[in-house]
């Protein structure tokens, strides 16, 4: 089978609201949609600014405002938190296509604070649905990651029963029993996507591994790499990504309650990691990378990566960027906008 990854899509009527719409995923997603002719007036973003502004989303687009309705030619940034009932009930209205990206997203923070975890990714997800159910959408793409799996046999498929090796994996659990059963209970069309380790352009998410390693690289400071570095993940380039995002959103009623891998089915250690960026980093300049290691970090799985065949076969996705490439862009985004 051929895959366009939904390129040629028509948008008409829908209007996507985007929890943690300023954040990494978020700025790349609204980039993406816009991209696809999604006007800037059908695309409202709600985020407690936490990990990005309405300055951060300026680099995708200047026509973006603080409370801008649906239709005013922006887009609108609401702010609140997504266990907020009442705010986010109000910001909702109106919309078909929600993106729940918005979430506590590290490993490390959520085995120092396993509570705050869950008050973020458990109730976050549990009020938006429950919003979902008394306010009608077409779908409802819920942020999942394969943390549920722990260290489970390799590849990890959809059928890998859960067994998580870190607070963050019980919480990111719970969010998808909650969209299944909001699915088969109350006809929420959810889609639960299992994202790999994203990376790419737009990041300012420092905690992840890539953006980490370019961090150092370029204050001139060695990599840290905790443990030896043969740990593995599957590493899914941000744009890759996102297109899964709209096809999955564009298809919710079809798939309700399913759960997708959304990665490359190509396991890299970081050490791997390492090497690349340095190469891609001399090929721009940036000379002489070297590498410390550190301890391994309590709740990391040793090796990751994901089957992909089923979001292939029932949404037509698959990632289309090479490691090589990807990296190569993300660092090149790096030097322009880090420095
Ligand atoms: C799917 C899942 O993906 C992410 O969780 P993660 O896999 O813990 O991601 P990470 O980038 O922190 O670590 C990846 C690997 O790289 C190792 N590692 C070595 N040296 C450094 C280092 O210097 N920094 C970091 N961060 N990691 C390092 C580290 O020990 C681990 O083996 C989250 O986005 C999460 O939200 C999520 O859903």
């Amino acid at each position: 089978m051929s895959v366009s990854n939904g390129a040629s899509h028509r948008s008409d009527g829908e209007r996507w609201f985007i929890t943690g719409g300023c954040g990494f995923i978020g700025r790349n997603l609204i980039s993406l949609l816009l991209g696809q002719g999604v006007p800037l007036g059908s695309i409202r973003v709600y985020d407690n600014h936490s990990a990005g502004s309405l300055d951060d989303l300026k680099h995708v687009t200047q026509a973006a405002e603080e409370g801008a309705d649906w239709g005013s030619g922006l887009i609108g940034v609401w702010q609140g938190d997504v266990r907020d009932a009442l705010a986010v009930g109000r910001a909702m209205q109106g919309s078909t296509h929600v993106v729940h990206l918005a979430a506590s997203t590290s490993v490390t923070r959520s085995v120092e604070d396993p509570l705050t975890d869950c008050q973020h990714n458990v109730l976050g997800v549990l009020t938006m649905l429950e919003q979902c159910r008394t306010h009608p959408v077409e779908a409802f793409v819920f942020a999942s990651s394969s943390a549920p799996l722990g260290a489970a046999a390799q590849p990890i498929t959809e059928e890998t029963p859960p067994n998580p090796a870190s607070p963050y994996g019980a919480s990111k659990l719970a969010g998808e029993g909650y969209c299944q059963a909001y699915a088969n209970c109350f006809d929420v069309p959810t889609s639960i996507l299992r994202f790999g380790n994203v990376y790419g352009i737009h990041c300012n998410h420092t905690e992840s591994v890539v953006a980490r390693f370019l961090l150092r690289a370029l204050e001139g400071l060695p990599l840290e790499i905790y443990g030896d570095g043969t740990a593995t993940r599957d590493f899914v380039y941000v744009e890759d990504l996102c297109e899964a995002i709209a096809l999955a959103a564009r298809q919710a009623r079809t798939h309700a309650g399913e759960i997708y891998q959304i990665a490359t089915h190509r396991e890299t250690t970081v050490n791997e990691i390492a090497n690349i960026l340095a190469s891609v980093l001399k090929d721009q300049g940036v000379e002489g990378v070297t590498v410390n290691h550190a301890q391994t970090r309590v709740g990391d799985v040793q090796r990751n990566f994901s089957d992909v065949a089923k979001a292939k076969r029932d949404l037509g996705w698959e990632a289309r960027t090479s490691l090589q490439e990807g990296l190569s862009k993300t660092a090149d985004w790096f030097l322009q906008n880090s420095r």
